[in-house]
C-alpha cells in the first residue's frame, strides 16, 4: 500500500481521549480516509468538533478534518472500532478504562499513545492495558517525537510503532503512514515504553536548566547524561540499546528538551525561574506526564535496580524528583550533580 492511499479494507478507529493527542492521532487517521470517531468527556466537545471542527479546549485554532466523528457515549464509539487509540493520560487511564471496558469487544487491537509510569503501581501503559483490559489481547504502543501540534499541521513526522505482535504493528504502521507521517515499527514494547518515560523527566531537568539561565554547555551535558540514564534504566529492564538511541529514545529526549512545544520543558522552565509546584499547576490546563513520572521513577528504581547510592546512578532521575517533592530547589539540585563523586563516563555497565 501507497503511503498516502487510504486502506482497501474497510476499517474503523476509534481514538479514546480527546486532549491534545488524542486530538492529533484522530486527524492522522482520518487524513487516510479512514472514518475516525474520537471518543471525548462530555456532549459540548463532541458538539463542537462535530459542527465547528475544533475542540472548544485543546489547539482551539486547528480545524480538524469533517471526518472525525466526536461523541461521548462510549458504547456508541468503542463497539464497532477495529482499532482502538488510547491517548488518555497515564494517571488516569486505568479508572478511566474500567469505565468503558464492557463496551470493547474482546480482539480489538488498541494502540497506546500515552508515555508514563502510573505512581500507584508503578507500572508502564503496558501494564495498565493488559490489566484494565485482558492480557490476551492485542497491543501496540507508538512513540517518538511527535508534537501534537505539528501532527495537525501535517509538519513531517516520525515515530515508531512497537509491537510483541510485529504483523499488528506493521498493519498499524500501514494504516497510519502518509507523506507527513512515518511509522517505523518495533518488538522492544519495553525500550520504547522507557524511552518515552524518561525522555519527559530529563525535559523537566532541561527546562529548569534554562529556566537557571544557564548556558549550551550545560544543557548539551544534562541531556547526554540524562539519555545515560535512560541506557541504564532500559539495560536493567531488558530493552535493547538500539530502541533507547532511537526515535522513542533519544530522538523524543532531544524533541522535549529543545522543542518549544513541550509541556514538560515549560514546566521546568518555570521552576527554575524560581515559581512554586503549586503555581505552575494552578495555572496549567494541560498535562506534563514527567512530574507524576519522575516520583514513579525514582520508586521503580528503587524495587528494580540493585546496588548501592542509586541516586549516584541515576542523578538526573533523583535529582528531578527530590525538585519535585520540595527537597531540593533547581539550583541546589545543580550544585549535586556537579559535586557528585568522580566516575567512569561509560554507562553500559548496570
Ligand atoms: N500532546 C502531545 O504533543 C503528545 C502527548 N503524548 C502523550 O499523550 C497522552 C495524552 O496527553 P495529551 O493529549 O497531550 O493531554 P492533554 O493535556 O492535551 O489533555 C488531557 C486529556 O486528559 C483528559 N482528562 C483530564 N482529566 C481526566 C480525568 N480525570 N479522567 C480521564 N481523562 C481526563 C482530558 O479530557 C484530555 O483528553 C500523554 O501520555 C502524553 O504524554 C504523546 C505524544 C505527544
Ligand atoms: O511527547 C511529546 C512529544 O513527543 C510531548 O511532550 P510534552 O508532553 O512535554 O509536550
Amino acid at each position: 500500500m501507497k503511503a498516502s492511499s487510504p486502506p482497501p479494507y474497510p476499517v474503523r478507529i476509534t481514538v479514546m481521549g480527546g486532549g491534545n493527542f488524542g486530538l492529533a492521532l484522530a486527524t492522522v487517521a482520518a487524513r487516510k480516509g479512514i472514518p475516525t470517531t474520537l471518543l471525548v468527556r462530555s456532549d459540548d466537545i463532541a458538539q463542537s468538533i462535530n459542527t465547528n471542527h475544533t475542540h472548544p479546549r485543546y489547539m482551539k485554532d486547528i480545524v480538524l478534518p469533517a471526518r472525525i466523528r466526536a461523541t461521548s457515549d462510549p458504547e456508541k464509539a468503542l463497539s464497532d472500532a477495529t482499532y482502538i487509540v488510547h491517548a488518555v493520560p497515564v494517571q488516569y487511564s486505568r479508572a478511566f478504562l474500567d469505565s468503558v471496558k464492557e463496551f470493547i469487544a474482546p480482539n480489538t487491537p488498541v494502540l497506546s499513545g500515552s508515555k508514563g509510569i502510573e505512581t500507584s503501581s508503578l507500572g508502564f501503559m503496558a501494564d495498565i492495558l493488559k490489566e484494565s483490559l485482558g492480557r490476551d489481547r492485542p497491543y501496540a504502543f507508538l512513540s517518538g517525537p511527535s508534537f501534537a501540534r505539528e501532527i495537525c499541521e501535517g509538519v513531517a513526522t516520525a515515530v515508531v510503532v512497537a509491537s510483541e505482535d510485529l504483523m499488528l504493528a506493521r498493519d498499524l504502521a500501514d494504516l497510519l503512514s502518509d507523506d507527513n507521517f512515518r511509522c517505523f515499527t518495533s518488538r522492544d514494547v519495553m525500550g520504547v515504553e522507557i524511552g518515552g518515560a524518561v525522555k519527559n523527566v530529563i525535559a523537566l531537568a532541561a527546562g529548569m536548566c534554562e529556566g537557571l539561565g544557564l548556558g549550551t554547555n550545560a544543557m548539551s551535558g544534562l541531556v547526554t547524561r540524562g539519555c545515560g540514564e535512560m541506557r541504564r534504566l532500559g539495560l536493567t529492564f531488558g530493552a535493547r540499546p538500539s530502541t533507547i538511541a532511537g526515535l522513542s529514545g533519544v530522538g523524543d529526549t532531544f524533541g522535549t528538551c529543545f522543542g518549544p512545544l513541550s509541556r514538560n520543558r515549560k514546566f521546568g522552565y518555570r521552576l527554575g525561574k524560581g515559581e512554586t509546584m503549586e503555581e505552575i499547576k494552578a495555572s496549567s490546563t494541560e498535562v506534563a506526564e514527567g512530574v507524576d513520572t519522575a516520583i514513579a521513577l525514582v520508586n521503580l528504581i528503587k524495587t528494580e535496580c540493585k546496588g548501592y547510592r542509586l541516586d549516584l546512578k541515576f542523578p538526573i532521575l533523583f535529582g528531578v524528583a527530590a525538585i519535585l517533592e520540595g527537597n531540593l530547589t533547581p539550583r541546589e539540585g545543580l550544585i549535586g550533580i556537579m559535586n557528585m563523586p568522580f566516575q567512569m563516563e561509560n554507562f553500559d555497565e548496570r
